[in-house]
């Protein structure tokens, strides 16, 4: 057993991540993050704080953060809601609507605080009802942000009824994010949780202005997950669980070295009388764990030593910041997860509820 590593000693020893007890890895950062408001959000925000640097918190609050004022807001209720002690950095995001002026874009590059805007498609996930219904509406706003070269992030599933359900992604990709790559070559743009061998192809081939996050949930589990004895609510997340062959190519990306796939948990929480309903919310809350949880699929796949670039570098690389200073020590130990987690008079259904995370996360 090898006590303790870093990544860059086990990468050069040839030692198996099953025989790894610990690893110090820089303070990673989560890419994508849905951290809600009020009482949810001081439920969910210590869970993230505990493990990550920083996050590119998500817009899609109702109604939607879509200009500088609003995002300079709700960052100030994120930081009111950090607990004492704690050092977290929430970086914030616009949501793009049709309505977006130009001006709201360059005001958005000055101030500092937003780091990237939101393409939702109209429809295709939870409050995107403001979101993008004709892409010509929006051209405008994407030559302003290609030329302040701030990131463009895409939910990237189409919304058309008549497009199988998992087969949105695939088509996103070859209706819109061809034609954008193609329109705005110099725009950064990042596919957010990609699903399929199609995403990771398409943005391996795109070069190193197009990135792609990756979920801890898509890289654990394949779609079997959601019919495991049952039907399972909080197994259902947008873009919705692919197949095992899919979830091996999201491996592959992850663990490739390759700087253009980073973390992003896309935790979603939703209370848990939403997602146990007739018709439930699509959300997997993962940031009580999450850091464990991508350990324990690199682990898996013998690539602990590839961790801390996907984790920690990656993703401050292409959004140009610096990495963080101080390393965290992840420890190969079993530990149970509550059922529920209290939030508000609500509770949220965590992933792997009363079942068990095989790597903790030392406090520092
Ligand atoms: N991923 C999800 O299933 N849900 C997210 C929205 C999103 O990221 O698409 C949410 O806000 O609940
Ligand atoms: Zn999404
Ligand atoms: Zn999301």
């Amino acid at each position: 057993m090898v006590p303790l590593a870093t990544c860059e000693r086990l990468g050069a020893s040839g030692v198996k991540s099953t025989e790894v007890e610990e690893i110090r890895i820089l303070r990673p950062d989560d890419w994508h993050l849905h951290l809600r408001d009020g009482a949810m959000l001081r439920s969910v925000l210590p869970d993230t704080a505990a493990r990550f640097g920083r996050a590119i918190v998500m817009p899609n609050l109702n109604p939607p953060i879509t200009t500088v004022a609003a995002a300079a807001a709700y960052r100030q209720r994120i930081l009111a809601a950090l607990p004492e002690g704690m050092r977290f950095t929430p970086l914030m995001t616009l949501y793009l609507t049709e309505a977006t002026p130009v001006a709201e874009i360059r005001a958005a590059k000055e101030s500092g605080l937003v780091h990237a805007v939101k393409y939702y498609p109209a429809g295709a996930t939870t409050n995107s009802e403001n979101g993008v219904r004709d892409l010509r509406q929006v051209l405008p706003v994407l030559a302003a942000m290609e030329e302040l070269d701030l990131p463009l992030l895409m939910h990237g599933e189409v919304t058309d009824p008549a497009v199988d359900v998992f087969d949105r992604e695939a088509v996103f990709i070859d209706r819109h994010l061809a034609p954008l790559r193609r329109d705005f070559p110099e725009l950064r743009m990042v596919l957010e949780h990609v699903t399929t061998s199609t995403a990771v192809d398409f943005v391996q081939a795109a070069g190193p202005r197009t990135a792609a996050t990756i979920t801890a949930h898509h890289l654990l589990l394949n779609r079997n997950a959601l019919f495991q004895g049952g039907i399972r609510p909080h197994h259902y997340c947008l873009p919705v669980l692919k197949r095992e062959q899919h979830r091996q190519a999201l491996i592959a990306a992850a663990t490739s070295g390759s700087p253009q796939f980073f973390l992003g948990t896309d935790s979603a929480p939703h209370p848990r009388s939403a997602k146990e309903s007739s018709c439930g919310c699509a959300g997997i809350y993962t940031a009580h764990a999450a850091i464990e949880l991508y350990a324990e699929a690199f682990a898996q796949a013998n690539a602990l030593d590839r961790l801390e670039d996907f984790a920690s570098r990656h993703g401050p690389a292409f959004y140009g910041l610096p990495c963080n200073p101080e390393q965290v020590t992840l420890r190969r130990e079993t530990w149970p997860v509550p059922e529920r987690l209290g939030c508000g008079d609500e509770t949220v259904v965590p992933l792997r509820a009363g079942e068990q995370v095989f790597w903790r996360l030392l406090p520092f």
